[in-house]
């Protein structure tokens, strides 16, 4: 290849006994989309935070444009060209867009809200610079964000699992931007769990397996199947069949749910109306902001109804409306929330301790005392039935990498053996081969009789998993499409706000 642009050479990287990154050699030509696979705690983020200079290697070296580089802050490493796009963004919903990039670019504003229309009409980022990013859409502020990052002039742009948070519809229009980025210059480091889409947009691929390289590719020249056995060193298992619709109690009902929230920002909920029945799995798609956190809160009992409303809420056949999340837990609920950090899981504490957090009703406390051989137990066959890479139950919650704490609490919470189990963004995150485990093990608890709640911004997934599909738009609910009736497209119109055919299938 051309002379690259980055270079790396033996980079080691170790968080105490946890080998991070081994030996990494990598090079990044000019003008390319590189896409950096490796299945959950692979070492891809360590990677990443090295070249931008949020930590330092142990060993090894980089290079930039043929010259030895040391980073010491993402200040030096934006200054040599190199950009970061992350997963969670970093902006200010009070703020414009403007006023947000302001922070970060010196200059005036008249001038700085011209670069970002013309950086939108150049690569495809159209966005309102004056606009408040509260009422952004989420793939709005990510062109915010993409639009923030090139305004440093980079000639490197690293975008962490960019696709997560879009939508369908939306994701074409990114890859579109990302190639005319290419062709104007700039290399690309995607990092992605989806195959499909890494051949799609990439011309090269490095794959990492437990720290090290196993391979670098043309992801073009290989199927997916390839590139999922050089990630995870085996085969995919095969999704597991659904059996018939078993037309069990209702587990979950919610009727006629309006909810107006205090917060400004927060999304007004109307006529919220579903039901999920013992041994079926209910799926809500949508894009997120559309009222999601506001369902989950209203189901998982973070926020109870006030006094006046009744009858809104059922849980095994009992008005919870009132009641709070721990209470709801004691009927046989339980709960994976979409924020893994803040309310799955606290970081701080080990792996044993956050196992006590919803676990703690399985005799795993006696007399107000932990027992702790228990705990140890329970968190070990987590960590074990789970695949959650860790080097132990004793470890902090904090030093998982995102998709095996992931893991930990989707394993934890089923663990419980719920009648009615909430998850919200089952597989945010997970690689592949452990996504298609736990979404094997959704299906195999709903033929055994769970009711399952779903939230997902995937429509894969939802498809694999779901027996019926409501999509929420604006804070309502779409009426419940029977699955396998219905097409991926006709969806995606709803999520979008565009009414569906009438003659799809409705349950
Ligand atoms: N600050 C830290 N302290 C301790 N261990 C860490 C820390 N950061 C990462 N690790 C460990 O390093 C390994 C690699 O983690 P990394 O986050 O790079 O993986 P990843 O490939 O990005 O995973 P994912 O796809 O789940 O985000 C994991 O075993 C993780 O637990």
């Amino acid at each position: 290849m051309t002379s690259p642009l980055l270079s790396l050479r033996g980079i080691t990287k170790s968080y105490g006994q946890v080998h991070a990154n081994q030996a990494i050699d990598l090079d990044v030509a000019p003008r390319s989309i590189h896409a950096i696979l490796g299945e959950n705690g692979a070492g891809k983020s360590t990677l990443m935070k090295m070249i931008y200079g949020v930590e330092q290697p142990d060993d090894g070296t980089l290079a930039w444009e043929g010259e030895p580089l040391t980073f010491a802050s993402p200040v030096e490493a934006r200054r040599k060209g190199i950009g970061m796009v992350f997963q969670h963004f970093s902006l200010f919903e009070t703020l414009t867009v403007v006023e947000n990039i302001q922070l970060v670019v010196p200059g005036k504003k008249a001038d700085l809200v011209e670069r970002i229309r013309t950086l939108g009409r150049d690569f495809g980022l159209e966005v309102d610079p004056l606009a408040h990013v509260h009422v952004l859409s989420v793939g709005e502020r990510q062109r915010v964000e993409i639009i923030r990052s090139l305004m440093t002039d980079p000639k490197l742009l690293i975008l962490d699992e960019p696709t997560s948070v879009l939508p369908p519809q939306l994701v074409e229009k990114l890859f579109d931007t990302l190639r005319r980025l290419r062709d104007g210059g700039v290399s690309i480091l995607f990092i992605s769990h989806k195959l499909e889409e890494i051949r799609a947009i990439c011309d090269r691929a490095t794959i990492l397996r437990g720290g090290r390289v196993t391979g670098h590719v043309d992801p073009r020249e290989h199927d997916a199947h390839d590139l999922a056995r050089m990630m995870i060193g085996r085969d995919m298992p095969e999704p597991m069949p659904a059996a018939p619709l078993s037309g069990g109690e209702r587990r979950l009902e919610i009727i006629g749910l309006d909810y107006r929230p205090e917060d400004p920002f927060a999304v007004e909920l109307s006529e919220i109306t579903l039901s999920v029945r013992a041994g079926e799995i209910l799926g809500i798609a949508g894009i997120s902001g559309n009222g999601q956190s506001e369902l989950a809160s209203l189901i998982s009992g973070e926020i109870v109804l006030p006094k006046d409303q009744r009858d809104r809420i059922y849980m095994m056949g009992q008005d919870v409306g009132r009641l709070d999340a721990a209470a709801r837990r004691k009927l046989g609920f339980a709960f994976v929330p979409e924020d893994r950090l803040g309310r799955g899981a606290v970081p701080e504490m080990s792996l044993v301790l956050n196992s006590l957090l919803t676990a703690h009703s399985l005799n795993l406390v006696r007399h107000g005392l932990i027992d702790k051989d228990k705990a140890k137990a329970f968190t070990d066959d987590c960590i074990r039935q789970y695949d959650v890479r860790t080097p132990g139950a004793e470890i902090e919650a904090g030093a998982l990498s995102g998709g095996n704490l992931q893991k930990f609490i989707v394993g934890r919470e089923i663990m419980l053996a719920p009648k009615l189990l909430f998850v919200a963004q089952p597989t945010w995150g997970v690689d592949i081969g452990a996504a298609s485990a736990v979404r094997r093990r959704l299906v195999e608890l709903r033929n055994e009789g769970m009711a399952i709640l779903v939230i997902s911004e995937e429509l894969e997934e939802l498809f694999e998993l779901c027996d019926f599909i409501q999509v929420l738009y604006r804070g309502r609910l779409s009426p419940a499409l029977i699955a396998r009736d219905t097409r991926s497209e006709d969806i995606g119109r709803y999520m979008i706000g565009a009414q569906l055919s009438p003659e799809k299938g409705t349950a």
